[in-house]
């Protein structure tokens, strides 16, 4: 058997269309969304990922910012620009860029940010109010993961869902909206014992634990369907300037046993940006009090 392929590219891009109409609806009554990122220091993804985020937001009409600031800047300084863009009712959705560099605190910057803004989803607030099935803004890439299966397979109740990776952006978030579209989840690590067993027993496999192909092809039961969240950037081959960048599941074999997976690139990182200006305009609805115009 060969898996379907899902395409996360084409179908964030038909997303981030559906949104920018919803930009330009709510433009009619008054508000634009606002979309503020902060990256601090220079790591080579981050800056293509955060050029990316401002990119596409104002592709959807949005007003966007980015803050960039030095890799010293000291932790108060930080928090001091968060609380400005708290404050400032142009703003709808913060969100800083991590990883960050070394001295400074991200539990403490998730803290500062206002939970009604708080588009990573990160905030204790948001990360409990998902927990109790309570609305909430819900981190971006496991939003992305559950538009994709629920694409691919429609109600996923009763299916046994494995996730591998226990990450408060990723891991535990997924397992909860796997949780809430009555799935029976399974939460790993990499610590897990007898992993390739426990992985067999899943009718639908997130990898998100960062580690380059990790996930065998026998790790697999056929016919499963297989979310790789995994981004590894491998070392270049001689003559190379640039690693090639893989998942977290060994592609090549996996496809010959699933039923559908997602491919590294092109898969779920793209949806990632587009659930992010999704998170941006529920946010700015909400700080409005009005109706998401998409429903
Ligand atoms: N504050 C946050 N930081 C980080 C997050 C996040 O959700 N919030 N996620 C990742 C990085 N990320 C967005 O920030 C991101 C990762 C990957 C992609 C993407 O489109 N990837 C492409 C390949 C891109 C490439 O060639 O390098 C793909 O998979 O097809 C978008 C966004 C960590 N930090």
């Amino acid at each position: 058997m060969t898996a379907h392929i899902i395409d996360g590219k084409a179908f964030a891009a038909g997303l981030r269309q559906r949104l920018a109409e919803e930009v330009a609806a709510l433009a009619g009554q008054g508000v634009q969304p606002g979309l503020a990122v902060v990256l601090v220091g220079e790591d080579p993804a981050s800056q293509v990922y955060v050029g990316s985020k401002e990119r596409m937001a104002k592709e959807a009409g949005m007003a966007s910012t980015v803050h960039r600031l030095p890799a010293e800047t000291p932790q108060a300084d930080l928090l001091a620009l968060i609380a400005s863009l708290n404050a400032d009712p142009a703003v709808h959705g913060i969100l800083v860029q991590l990883p960050l560099p070394p001295g400074l605190d991200p539990q403490a910057v998730v803290l500062a940010i206002d939970p009604a803004k708080d588009v990573d989803g990160l905030h204790p607030i948001n990360a409990g109010n998902l927990a109790i099935g309570a609305p909430a803004l819900v981190p971006c890439t496991p939003s992305g993961c559950m538009m994709l299966l629920r694409d691919a397979l429609g109600d996923l109740t009763g299916a046994r869902a494995l996730v591998l990776g226990r990450s408060n952006l990723m891991g535990k978030p997924m397992g909860q909206l796997l949780l809430a579209a009555n799935c029976t989840v399974t939460m790993a690590h990499s610590r897990t014992r007898d992993l390739p067993e426990e992985c067999r027993r899943a009718d639908i496999l997130v990898a998100a634990v960062g580690r380059p192909r990790m996930v065998k092809g026998d790790w697999i039961r056929p016919g499963a369907t297989v979310i790789d969240v995994g981004i590894n950037r491998l070392p270049p081959a001689p003559g190379q300037q640039k690693g090639k960048l893989v998942g977290d599941v060994d592609f090549d074999a996996a496809k010959e046993v699933a039923g559908a997976i997602t491919p590294v690139p092109g898969g779920v990182g793209p949806m990632t940006i587009a659930c992010l200006l999704d998170n941006t305009i529920t946010a700015a609805c909400r700080i409005h009090g009005v109706a998401r115009p998409g429903g």
